[in-house]
């Protein structure tokens, strides 16, 4: 669960009415997630979602995630839209929390998508990355090898304690990753954490992408194996070769991807999946029991990058080359 900070209706009537969201009739904890805090807001007007901007988002970058989610709606993406302040402001302060309010996104997100929701969500992807291209602002990857490392030496002394020979084959493959991380590929803005959780379908139609609090410039590319990582193999942990097609068509059919970038796709696959790997397995060894957020196992991402490691060639993946 993850509602880390408190509220009460007399501090929210007070935030609110720096808005012109109408009045509260309700609110209630959305207990998924894992970064911040989220409420759903009932008013007299539209339905909305309260976020709190918990200790791990640097509040500097609340520009770049709020502005960003601005720019992609007015490009047509259907995203959340922050609403402004009557002082046009898009951030406020609840809790002592920088908070925002968005607006609320009708749809589900899917515990067992099929090969056509993977084809759905390659083409939202690539349409937001198109739809980001003119984005003013920058944020660099914070969670790319430079931040890799930082968290590695954060969790490598205890590393052995999850799997036995574990600190010396991630040491490896930072320095592999370092080694051999592809740097001419098309960049720009990307998601940076599109799961399945972070995409609402209404019935089999996709219907909006939501928590952009990752999104960071980096390679386009490196988006896509976000997605074949999230949303390709099955929970026994065999990747799905059909899933993984229709995510690369879908992905294609709106914008192409260069034989370059498909030749880096396995590399990329192994960088996205030991950034999860990384902050997954430094929230297991750091999260105190009884913590009110649910861990996420990390061992769930060795062995993505495992398979990965494996690839000869990106036709593995259930691309046509
Ligand atoms: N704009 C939105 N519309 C509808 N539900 C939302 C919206 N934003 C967040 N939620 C709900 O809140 C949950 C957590 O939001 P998320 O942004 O993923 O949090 P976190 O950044 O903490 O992981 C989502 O799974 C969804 O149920
Ligand atoms: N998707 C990440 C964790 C971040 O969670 P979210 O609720 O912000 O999507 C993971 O699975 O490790």
């Amino acid at each position: 669960m993850a509602v880390y900070t408190d509220i009460n209706e007399v501090d929210l009537k007070d935030f609110l009415s720096q808005y012109d969201a109408g009045e509260l009739l309700s609110y209630k904890g959305i207990a998924e997630g894992v970064e911040n805090t989220n409420f759903l807001l009932h008013t007299t007007k539209d339905p909305l979602i309260l976020t709190l901007y918990e200790k791990r988002v640097d509040r500097n970058d609340l520009p770049f995630f709020l502005g960003l989610m601005e720019h992609l709606a007015s490009r047509g993406l259907t995203c959340p839209l922050p609403l402004p302040r009557k002082d046009g402001e898009l951030l406020g302060e609840l809790s002592e929390r920088p908070a925002a309010l968005i607006s609320f996104l009708e749809g589900m997100w899917l515990r067992k998508p099929e090969a056509r929701h993977c084809r759905e969500v390659g083409a939202a992807l690539a349409a937001m990355h198109l739809a980001g291209a003119d984005f003013a602002l920058k944020r660099p990857n914070a969670l790319s090898l430079e931040g890799w490392k930082v968290l590695w030496e954060k969790s490598a002394a205890r590393a052995d304690e999850v799997e036995k020979g574990l600190e010396a084959e991630i040491r490896e493959e930072l320095d592999f990753l370092a080694a051999h991380w592809p740097k001419d590929l098309p960049a720009g803005v990307i998601h940076a954490d599109l799961f399945q959780d972070n995409v609402f379908f209404l019935g089999d139609t996709l219907s909006g992408l939501i928590d952009f609090y990752f999104a960071c410039n980096d390679l386009l590319a490196y988006d896509v194996s976000i997605c074949l990582n999230a949303w390709c193999f099955e929970k026994t942990g065999e990747y799905n070769a059909t899933k993984g097609m229709a995510l690369l068509e879908g992905y294609r059919s709106v914008r192409p991807l260069s034989d370059a970038e498909l030749a880096a796709l396995p590399i990329l696959a192994r960088g996205s999946a030991l950034r999860f790997f990384l902050t997954r397995l430094y929230d297991w060894l750091t999260t105190p029991e009884g913590a009110l957020v649910v861990k996420k196992d990390p061992l769930e991402y060795l062995g993505k990058l495992r398979f990965h490691r494996a690839i000869v060639s990106p036709g593995e993946y259930g691309i046509e080359l």
